[in-house]
This record gives C-alpha cells, sequence and structure tokens, in this order.
C-alpha cells in the first residue's frame, strides 16, 4: 500500500483489487457529520456535485485515504460481506476514479404498506433528488397487491411526503425518478415469485455487475419467509446482497434470538442492516460529535458532574389504526427497548477506539451489558383514556377498533436504569415514553450536580434544583441543544436568573435537515453499519427487558389511566422523585 497526491484533492490511497471483476473503488470522504465510505464516480452522477456535498477528508480524522471495496465477491449463490476493510490494492488519483458500470437495486418488500409510502419511497426520491443515489439505480417493489409498474409509479407520487416536495424541478426529477421503479407482485413465501423479481431486476440490470439491498418492509411474521426467498432466489450473483430488517425484532429475548438464527441460515451478520431509525436522526448522530470534539463536555461526562439524565419521548397522538400492531407490542418494545434504549448507550458509552462501526458497537455493548435489567419497582406503565377538551373529544386506546377490549398494553412508560460501571455508577438514567400525550418531542437532557459552597446560594432561594445546569439536546421538533446557565440580570442589583445558551439549528444551519430514513438507506448502500443494531447489541438490549416485561404480562399488572393529551400518569413523577430527579420537561414549557 502507498499513497499518491491526487491532482487536487490531497494525498489519497485507493482500494479496487484489480484480479476481481468490477471492484467500485471507494474512497472515504465526509457526508453531513458522519465520515461514510462513499462510491464516488459509479455512485454519484455527477462528480462536480459530489465535491460540492463531500468535504474529501480522512476517515475517522485520519489524512486522507481510501479503504478497499470488497463488494465485487463473485460466484456465490449469496454474495458474502466481510465487516472489516480489506487491505488496500493499487493507487488511483482522485480526479480519476475507476468507472465500472455497477448497478444497485433497491426492492422495497412490502411495496404496498404505509411504511413505504410513508418513508421509504419518499427518502429514495429525496435521496436521488439531492444526488446522493449511484449513476446506475433501480427501485423495485414487491408486494402480494397486484400494480403494474405504472400504478406504483402513482402511488409513489401520490403518496410523496418528502422535504423535497416543495422544491424548484420536483417535478422532472421525480419522472427520472419514477422511471426506474418498477414492481413485481409475489407471495413473500414463494421461492418461485422471487425468481420472477431475479429475472425482473437483471433484465434492468442489463448485464453489469449487480448490488442488491432488499429492504423488509412487512409484519415481523413474514421477515424469515422473505429472507429465505429473496436470498435463495433473486440476491446478486456478483456483488453484494444486503437486506435491511425493520423493526421490531423479536417480542422477547428468546423470539429475537430465534429471529436472529433464522436470519443468519441465509445471511451473515455483515448482510443484516436491522434498522433503528432514532439512530439516523440528526441530533442523535450529533450526540457523540458534542462530547468527542468539544473538551468542555467530556470531562463533565461522568457520575462526578451528572446528576442524572432524562431520555424523554412523546406524541401528541394515539395509536390510530396501528393498534393491532401495538397492543402485541406496547410502548417499552415499540420506543424503549429501541430508540431509547440506543440513545442512551451513545450517550454513556466509553471513548471508542476509532469511529468505526465496529469500534462504535463494541463500546455500546459494553455499555448495555454493564446496566442491571429493569426491575418493575422501578418502572410506571399507563394507558390513555378517552378525554373530552374544546368541545373535542378525544378516544381512549381501547376505543381502537383494532385493540382488544380490555387490553392492558401500556401505551406509557417511565423507568429509572442504572449503569454498574465505573463513570455512571448511582446515576439513575430516566426513561419516559409515550403517546396520545400533550406534545411531540424526543429529548436528551443531563441534569448536572449542585455547585458545592455555591457564593451565591442565597439568590436562589431554598429550591437548589432550579439552579442546576442542564444540557438539554432537542431531538425534534426544532432541533436544538441548550444549555441552561445561571446569570445576572443586568443592572445595578444582584439578580439571578436562568438564561439558555442556545443553538438552534434553524437559525444556525439554513439548510434542510435530511430524514433518518435518508441518511440510513445511504448507509446501507453504502455498507456504513455504524448506525444499525448489531446481533449482540440486540440480545443485550432484549436481556434488559425482558424479565420486566414478562414480570408485567404474567402478573397482569393494570396500567395506569391518563386522559389522551395529558402529560401522563401522575406515576412517573413519584419514581423520578424517589430517584431524587425532577423531570426537565415538565413545569415550564422548554
Ligand atoms: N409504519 C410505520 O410507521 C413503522 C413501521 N415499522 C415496521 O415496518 C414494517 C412495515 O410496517 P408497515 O408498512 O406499517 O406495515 P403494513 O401493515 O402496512 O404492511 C406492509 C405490507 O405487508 C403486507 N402485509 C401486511 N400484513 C400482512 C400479513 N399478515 N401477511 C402477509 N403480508 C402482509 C401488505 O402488503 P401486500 O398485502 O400487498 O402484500 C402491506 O402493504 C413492520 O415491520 C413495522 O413494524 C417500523 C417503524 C414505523
Ligand atoms: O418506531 C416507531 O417510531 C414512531 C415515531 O417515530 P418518529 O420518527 O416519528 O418520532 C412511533 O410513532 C411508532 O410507534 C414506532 O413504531
Amino acid at each position: 500500500m502507498a499513497s499518491i497526491l491526487g491532482p487536487s484533492l490531497g494525498i489519497v490511497t485507493a482500494s479496487a483489487s484489480r484480479n476481481e471483476p468490477q471492484v467500485l473503488s471507494k474512497i472515504t470522504a465526509v457526508r453531513g457529520n458522519s465520515h461514510s465510505p462513499l462510491w464516488f464516480s459509479c455512485t454519484h452522477p455527477n462528480r462536480k456535485a459530489a465535491r460540492n456535498h463531500f468535504q474529501l477528508k480522512s476517515s475517522n480524522g485520519l489524512p486522507l485515504n481510501a479503504v478497499s471495496s470488497n463488494d465485487g465477491l463473485a460466484g456465490t449463490s449469496l454474495a458474502k460481506e466481510d465487516s472489516k476493510p480489506q487491505p488496500l490494492h493499487g493507487l488511483f488519483p482522485l480526479s480519476e476514479p475507476e468507472c465500472t458500470g455497477s448497478n444497485i437495486s433497491i426492492t422495497v418488500v412490502g411495496a404496498s404498506g404505509d411504511l413505504a409510502k410513508k418513508k421509504i419511497f419518499p427518502a429514495l426520491f429525496a435521496l436521488f433528488y439531492e444526488d446522493w443515489l449511484p449513476e446506475n439505480f433501480l427501485v423495485f417493489g414487491f408486494a402480494r397487491t397486484k400494480m403494474t409498474n405504472e400504478e406504483l409509479r402513482n402511488m409513489i407520487s401520490k403518496t410523496l411526503t418528502c422535504r423535497i416536495d416543495k422544491r424548484e424541478n420536483c417535478e422532472d426529477k421525480m419522472d427520472q425518478f419514477l422511471k426506474r421503479c418498477f414492481y413485481h407482485s409475489g407471495q413473500y413465501n414463494s421461492e418461485e415469485h422471487f425468481s420472477e423479481l431475479d429475472i425482473k431486476l437483471k433484465e434492468k440490470e442489463g448485464g453489469k455487475l449487480s448490488n442488491r439491498l432488499f429492504y423488509l418492509s412487512i409484519p415481523p411474521n413474514i421477515f424469515v419467509d422473505a429472507v429465505r426467498c429473496a436470498s435463495q432466489k433473486a440476491s446478486s450473483k456478483d456483488g453484494w446482497t444486503r437486506v435491511i430488517v425493520e423493526k421490531p425484532f423479536g417480542r422477547d429475548s428468546e423470539s429475537s434470538s430465534d429471529l436472529t438464527k433464522c436470519l443468519k441460515q441465509y445471511l451473515t451478520e455483515d448482510q443484516i442492516f436491522r434498522i433503528d431509525h432514532y439512530l439516523g436522526k440528526e441530533l442523535v448522530e450529533n450526540l457523540s460529535v458534542l462530547r468527542f470534539s468539544n473538551l468542555v463536555f467530556e470531562p463533565l461526562w461522568s457520575r462526578n458532574y451528572i446528576r442524572n439524565v432524562q431520555i424523554i419521548f412523546s406524541e401528541d397522538f394515539g395509536t390510530e389504526g396501528r393498534g393491532g400492531y401495538f397492543d402485541h407490542y406496547g410502548i417499552i418494545r415499540d420506543i424503549m427497548q429501541n430508540h431509547l434504549l440506543q440513545i442512551l448507550a451513545l450517550f454513556a458509552m466509553e471513548t471508542p477506539v476509532s469511529l468505526a462501526a465496529e469500534d462504535i458497537r463494541n463500546e455500546k455493548v459494553k455499555v448495555l451489558r454493564s446496566m442491571r435489567p429493569l426491575q418493575l419497582e422501578n418502572v410506571v406503565v399507563g394507558q390513555y383514556k378517552g378525554h373530552n377538551k374544546g368541545g373535542k373529544s378525544y378516544p381512549a386506546y381501547t376505543d381502537d377498533p383494532t385493540v382488544p377490549k380490555g387490553s392492558l398494553t401500556p401505551t406509557f412508560a417511565a423507568a429509572a436504569l442504572f449503569i454498574d460501571n465505573a463513570r455512571w455508577d448511582g446515576v439513575p438514567f430516566l426513561m419516559k415514553a409515550g403517546k396520545a400525550l400533550h406534545t411531540k418531542r424526543a429529548e436528551i437532557r443531563v441534569q448536572f450536580r449542585h455547585v458545592p459552597g455555591n457564593l451565591y446560594k442565597r439568590n436562589f432561594g431554598t429550591d437548589l434544583d432550579k439552579a442546576t445546569n442542564e444540557l438539554v439536546l432537542r431531538v425534534q421538533p426544532d432541533e436544538a441543544i441548550y444549555l441552561k446557565i445561571n446569570n445576572k440580570v443586568p443592572g445595578l442589583g444582584m439578580r439571578l436568573d436562568r438564561s439558555d445558551l442556545n443553538l438552534l439549528f434553524r437559525a444556525r444551519y439554513p439548510s434542510e435537515i435530511p430524514d433518518a430514513y435518508e441518511r440510513l438507506l445511504l448507509d446501507a448502500i453504502e455498507g456504513e453499519r455504524r448506525l444499525f443494531i448489531r446481533s449482540d447489541e440486540l440480545d443485550a438490549a432484549w436481556a434488559l427487558f425482558t424479565p420486566l416485561l414478562k414480570e408485567i404480562e404474567n402478573k397482569k399488572i393494570v396500567p395506569e389511566l391518563y386522559p389522551y393529551g395529558s402529560r401522563g400518569p401522575v406515576g412517573a413523577h413519584y419514581l423520578a422523585a424517589r430517584h431524587n430527579v425532577r423531570w426537565g420537561d415538565l413545569g415550564n414549557e422548554d
């Protein structure tokens, strides 16, 4: 391995093995906040545009380099992937990257469904609009519903809800995008139907090397059938095959491990991309940047200075039609065990060796394995009840026709979790998640300790909690990071108040924030696994929640009712108070 000076872009080491057929040249670039490999030239139709978007830099902060691709494994029925970058071979200047004319085909399995319409197709279109997709890409929809290509295209254009739809040339771009979209109708457990899909894919791929991504946007009970058929009959013969799996990944430790075992009959771990869309949210991505690239935060990031951490999710609507799915899972499995726990792991992990996916995921697993399984006494569950407000009536959870009468499924939960390691010993991590609450919000709140021997103590009155610093990362809506500090009110007297040092993203950064699904789809295309869940992470996550979930179900714990649109059950306050915590999101509206 050696390096050369690329004509205008600095030192570059190159990747492609010349012995393998059609191997893409991968360079490392900085995409947004993440350092991700980019399939230069072939992936990006417009190299000028690519340079505008990408600031060429090293991976993980090192000087400019490139990692090699192992994406051209030929001759296997199920192309395998290796998680580690391969040794670098050969050199090329960045201005003349190899263009190998390979293809990426993205098949949305369950294309007629809610998630496909609401998130996946809009995200793919946004990536296309912004020139992030490779030059040669295809989108296939697969589902049982009978549809022609035209009908799929109609459906996609009609349900477009992405951030792009008010932009310039949106219609032209949409027409170009739709020309790349095709549909095949079939059963999820039919090898024959996936063979037919394979034939159609090959026809459209036109003999080019094919890399294939399958997005399983279907109910979990048919994941394994679809994976079996796709891997046996429609995987790439000369490129890579990857599968994005949507949650839920099981209902508990046993079912999750069964699912993993079944998937691994047909796929290697490196081919499985378990999506947790919260990891694709801008502020969650930013959490590590905030912590590890600012000297002012990392030294405070421990039990020495942090009194408690709160991870809060609330929605101002109920299950609305998704009750059938929800009732089988409940809020703890739907939100806490995955989205909020992932945030917690990122928040609390030790500094990873590097920004490489495995280094980060190793640290997350360590945190999860240092945690105490949840105990019922540290948990409060609730369920929303009907409510009349302002002349309008709001339904109870059990009024949803898809929910069984008398259901005890929690739509709200609050929990105190503990990490038994040197950094976090004794610090309560409080989580709260609820549907049909008064607001839609997701945030991380870090409450710091009192200032010892505070000179200004008398200016705060008796409630010293009001004077503690609090760092808030507002994930949504209106992304922001703000720090509550004590400040002197200007004037001749000595009056203090609490003010915010406020980084409001929309004020600071004029560009729109991409949807989480855009980031994650692009990562899956690029083979970047950092934001996807590894199987041991999943096992560790379920190990924390499974005993509690079983106890709640076995003991038939009755959830505390709270009115639709309220702040949730009062039990959540008592829980927090027992751990000497006051919820930061209540009391004031900030
Ligand atoms: N919707 C959302 O907001 C979110 C969804 N998810 C997950 O994403 C996946 C897809 O969700 P979503 O789109 O809402 O699901 P849908 O219920 O809309 O199902 C997707 C498609 O799967 C097929 N399907 C539905 N039920 C069955 C069944 N019993 N047997 C065989 N096929 C069936 C239908 O297509 P056809 O009849 O045409 O074959 C349907 O259009 C699920 O795993 C879900 O948990 C995760 C996060 C959020
Ligand atoms: O995974 C899920 O997330 C959504 C909330 O996602 P958001 O990006 O809109 O915050 C939630 O409504 C749904 O119940 C859950 O399955």
